[in-house]
């Protein structure tokens, strides 16, 4: 091929496809800001305090009490500061010579300098205490928001805005990295400012309200600003999300021989950009906005604050007040405005922190509500019989159910082997058996009992299962095969696990045995083949002896020997449990007592592997297709 050649048929490549345009969509993305008024606005700071101040009790009260303790000594320091200030000032601008009036002023001074030294002590301690809280606040949080996403019903992973609500909840658990400090820098700084305005407002009444009106447009600024950066936050909720996600799939090393042999590396990186680029796009969009704001306020602000100095000036020069008076008024304004300031910065702050932490709240209620509530009922010993009867389920937004009025019989001591086309509902039926779904029609029982109104708890103690997609844990071996859970104190029934799905070998040649670390990432860490690791999810099940023992296409990585050995040893336990096969590989279906064929949901054939192979049906025509090569 020539190159021009190679040029044409580049010519003639369709552009790389742009990421799919995802909004945050249903009932929560109406963003609850965009109607709120400034009133209301402001009005959630008292209660983001508490929140904050609830949320910090919980982790530390000794640390709050310390923090609060503090702020009363910056209160009261900084008071007496003033108003030392105040008493220094008559002796410094009074008659005399120099060194008579210095010291005249000596005792006030002294005062000064200990309340000053008083003020940056307990705004140390402060500090010291707010470090105490944040990181176990932070810890808090993060680990209530992952067992909050554990403990929902798997359902709700399906529905409208799960997994974006989870994503903006994410926000509240950064933003609890710098919540404790900013209210406390808030309160530290409101109390200077009532302080310095209260000594503003004895020395003259006039002073106070315009002071605050030369800070006010400063505060409307940020907390505006502070809501703009939310509605970019939040539009931005759906394309993080799944920037996030592509993030993790184009680095994971599990993909990296993908990416790299079928040249996705470009897409991937084009991908990861034109996300990226849509939510600074959104960002840049809003920066006129932020700029008129900031513009605004500050106009508004300086104006205000000239008409403050311009009324000091009109006072000390007209003999409205003595000299003193104002000398102490000109550092009562500046501490005001400086405490000002800093009440406006971090008041916006709290706001902003407001906003994430309704997002989190709400998302960590709504979990909370969907956490399997199923009733009193408990799946008490060992499960002898399952049966389904006319049972359905759809998920949310799909035209068809899933599985469409199947009525079914398990009893403890069969095997049954279920096939059928690929989205035929095989899965989602083992999800239902399991109670891992509950059924929207029909109902499922164990023992006579509704799984509806049974603890799942207790069922899923008694499962055992090799989901098609099973997870490769970066923990060690051992804990692999256990899941945290051993049965004894020993190896032994560890290594039986391994043996039975014929591990031994592979494991004896790690380089810690059941302690090695399988994560090929982490130093020192191992990694299995993929059959190596369907064997060991196939060792987790078998080591759980459970009631119930689901392996959906358990052996679809395994080599001859692994396979044959897997159903070797499913048949020799087979008689003290209820065993579910999924299979595409109908000879494997021997081993079974009784087959079901799914189709769209239903069960359209049933019966024993001799009787279907002749039966003329779907089953014989797939296993006729398996053969025809
Ligand atoms: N989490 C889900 N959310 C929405 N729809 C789903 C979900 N899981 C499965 N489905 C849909 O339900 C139907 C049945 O899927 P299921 O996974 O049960 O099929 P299956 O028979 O196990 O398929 P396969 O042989 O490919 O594993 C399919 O149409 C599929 O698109």
């Amino acid at each position: 091929m020539t190159s021009a050649d190679t040029n044409e048929e580049q010519a003639a490549t369709p552009p790389q496809p742009p990421p799919a345009e995802i909004t945050y969509s249903g009932q929560y993305s109406v963003n609850p800001l965009a109607e709120a008024s400034f009133r209301r606005m402001c009005g959630q700071i008292p209660s983001v305090l508490r929140r904050i101040a609830q949320l910090s009790w919980r982790t530390d009260r000794r640390a709050v009490q310390l923090l609060l303790g503090c702020q009363a000594v910056t209160g009261i320091s900084a008071a007496v500061l003033l108003t030392a200030t105040a008493h220094a000032m008559s002796p410094i601008l009074g008659d005399g010579s120099a060194g008579d009036r210095l010291h005249e002023a000596v005792p006030a001074l002294l005062v000064v300098a200990f309340a000053a030294a008083l003020g940056r002590g307990a705004a140390a301690v402060a500090t010291y205490a707010e470090r105490r809280i944040t990181p176990r606040l932070t810890t808090e949080t993060d680990s209530a928001l992952v067992e909050a996403v554990c403990r929902v019903e798997a359902a709700a992973y399906a529905e409208e805005g799960f997994s974006d609500r989870h994503e903006a909840a994410e926000m509240g658990v950064i933003r609890s990295q710098v919540m404790v400090a900013d209210a406390q820098r808030f309160l530290s700084a409101l109390i200077r400012m009532v302080t310095a305005c209260g000594v503003l407002s004895v020395l003259n009444p006039l002073m106070l309200p315009l002071l605050l009106l030369a800070v006010l447009p400063a505060g409307v600024g940020a907390v505006l600003t502070a809501r703009v950066d939310y509605e970019i936050h939040y539009a931005n909720i759906a394309d993080r999300n799944v920037r996030g996600m592509m993030r993790w799939w184009a680095t994971t090393s599990k993909y990296g021989d993908e990416v790299r042999a079928n040249s996705m590396t470009d897409y991937l990186v084009h991908w990861y950009r034109a996300l990226s680029d849509r939510c600074d796009r959104r960002t840049l969009a809003a920066a006129p906005r932020t700029l008129r704001i900031a513009l605004t306020s500050a106009v508004a602000g300086g104006l205000f604050l000239i008409a403050t100095w311009g009324v000091l000036a009109w006072l000390a020069v007209s003999g409205r007040i003595e000299l003193a008076v104002a000398a102490t008024a000109v550092i009562a304004v500046q501490t005001t405005l400086s405490a000002l300031s800093q009440v406006v910065i971090n008041g916006a702050a709290v706001f902003h922190t407001s906003l994430y932490l309704s997002d989190m709240q709400a998302f960590l209620d709504d979990a909370a509500a969907r956490t399997p509530k199923r009733g009193p009922g408990r799946a008490d010993g060992r499960v002898e019989q399952i049966r389904l009867d006319e049972v359905s389920y759809q998920y949310p937004g799909k035209a068809k159910p899933a599985v469409d009025s199947v009525t079914l019989t398990l009893e403890r001591g069969r095997i049954l082997a279920i096939v059928g086309a690929n989205g035929s509902g095989k899965s989602t039926l083992t999800r239902l058996l399991t109670g891992i779904y509950l059924a929207d029609k029909g109902k499922v029982t164990w023992n006579g009992a509704d799984l509806a109104s049974v603890d799942p708890a207790g069922v899923w103690a008694q499962t055992g299962l090799v989901p098609q997609i099973f997870a490769q844990w970066p923990m060690p071996l051992r804990e692999n095969v256990t899941l945290g859970q051993p049965r004894t104190h020993d190896d032994g029934p560890v290594w039986e696990a391994i043996d039975a799905v014929g591990l031994r070998e592979a494991v004896d040649d790690l380089p810690a045995g059941l302690d090695t670390l399988l994560s090929r990432e982490v130093f020192g860490g191992s990694e299995l083949s993929g059959g190596q690791w369907q064997r060991i999810a196939c060792s987790r099940a078998l080591y759980r002896l459970p009631g119930l023992l689901i392996l959906d296409e358990p052996t679809s990585q395994m080599d001859p020997r692994g396979e044959h050995q897997i159903f070797e040893r499913i048949k020799a336990i087979a008689a003290g449990r209820i065993t579910i096969v999924v299979t595409h590989r109908l000879e494997n279906t021997r081993i079974a007592d009784h087959i079901i064929v799914m189709e769209q949901g239903r069960i359209t054939e049933q019966g024993r592997y001799d009787d279907l192979v002749h039966a003329g049906g779907t089953f014989a025509e797939l296993l006729q297709l398996s053969q025809d090569r």
